[in-house]
């Protein structure tokens, strides 16, 4: 493995970057992103059907391609003995105690899965968790292009389990409902007992909100991506840190600490 400073500029060069799911709407961003980064470069930028083996070369892979895929070139990275920056969404419990698995036996590696790169998609998520033991009600409503694959979003099942957990710890019950007749779907998504609603419309990229009530008054903390370079700072972040963090790495909250 290249021995690197901080900065990425090691005696061996700037870090040596590979994109899983290069042609896609994100991973054409991040290729652009290392490519203009000083102290990376872009060793690999592969899609389906390429050669995975072209990203042995690289210290860091960075993997935005589909929920179906992601295991797979994940476990390739992890015994290849590349560290993995991971934004594809669809990670469960039981996903991440596979990667724990596979970590145990190359400890030196680092993985970093973050639902949400954006800057302000991981305060406003640190933002609702903070709120979620003051309120009886809350949903969640997250809004996305019409191409997206997954529904409820990565970003907005972590933000519900997160409060989940909060609500959990501070004795508080379910939010009150007093539903009784429902067209399916109409109430939304239970994930951990909170509801979140996915709304698809052409013109979004990725929007959520977080919507708090109690008796006389309501809190809603709300988040846009207007534009996909407002996942690269933090992507970028990840790439020059988990070279240095070996293990699995969830969100980019300890990132930004
Ligand atoms: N964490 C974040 O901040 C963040 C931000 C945006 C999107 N996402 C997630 O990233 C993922 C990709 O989003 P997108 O909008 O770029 O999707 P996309 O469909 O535009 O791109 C996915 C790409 O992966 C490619 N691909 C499929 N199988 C592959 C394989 N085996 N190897 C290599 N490439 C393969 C596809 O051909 C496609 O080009 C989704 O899960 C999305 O939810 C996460
Ligand atoms: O465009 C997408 O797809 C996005 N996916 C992530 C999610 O599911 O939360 C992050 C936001 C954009």
């Amino acid at each position: 493995m290249a021995v690197t400073d901080e900065q990425g500029k090691g005696p061996q060069g700037p870090i040596r970057v590979a994109v899983l799911g290069a042609r896609g709407r994100m991973g054409v961003e991040v290729c652009r992103a290392v490519e203009e980064a000083a102290d990376m470069e872009l060793v690999a930028a592969l899609d389906q059907g390429d050669d995975r083996s072209a990203a042995a070369g690289a210290e860091v892979a960075v993997d935005f391609t589909t929920p179906d895929v992601v295991l797979d070139n994940l476990r390739w990275c992890v015994e290849a003995g590349v560290h993995a920056v991971v934004g594809t969404t669809g990670f469960t419990g039981r996903r991440l105690d596979q990667v724990r698995d596979w970590l145990a036996a190359r400890p030196e590696v680092g993985v970093v899965i973050a639902p949400n790169f954006g800057i302000g998609a991981v305060l406003m998520m640190q933002f609702a968790e903070r709120a979620a033991r003051h309120f009886e009600s809350v949903e969640i409503i997250e809004q996305h292009h019409p191409r997206k694959l997954d529904a409820p979003s990565g970003t907005a099942t972590h933000t519900a389990r997160r409060i989940a957990q909060a609500r959990a710890e501070a004795g508080l019950g379910p939010a009150p409902d007093a539903t009784k007749d429902e067209v399916p779907g109409a109430r939304g998504a239970d994930v951990d007992g909170v509801r979140v609603h996915a709304v698809r419309a052409t013109g979004l990229v990725a929007h959520q909100e977080v919507l708090f009530g109690t008796a006389g008054e309501t809190l809603t903390i709300r988040h846009d991506s207007y534009d996909r370079a407002s996942f690269m700072p933090g992507v970028l972040l990840a790439v020059r840190a988990v070279r240095t963090r070996p293990g699995l790495t969830i969100g980019l909250d300890p990132l930004l600490d």
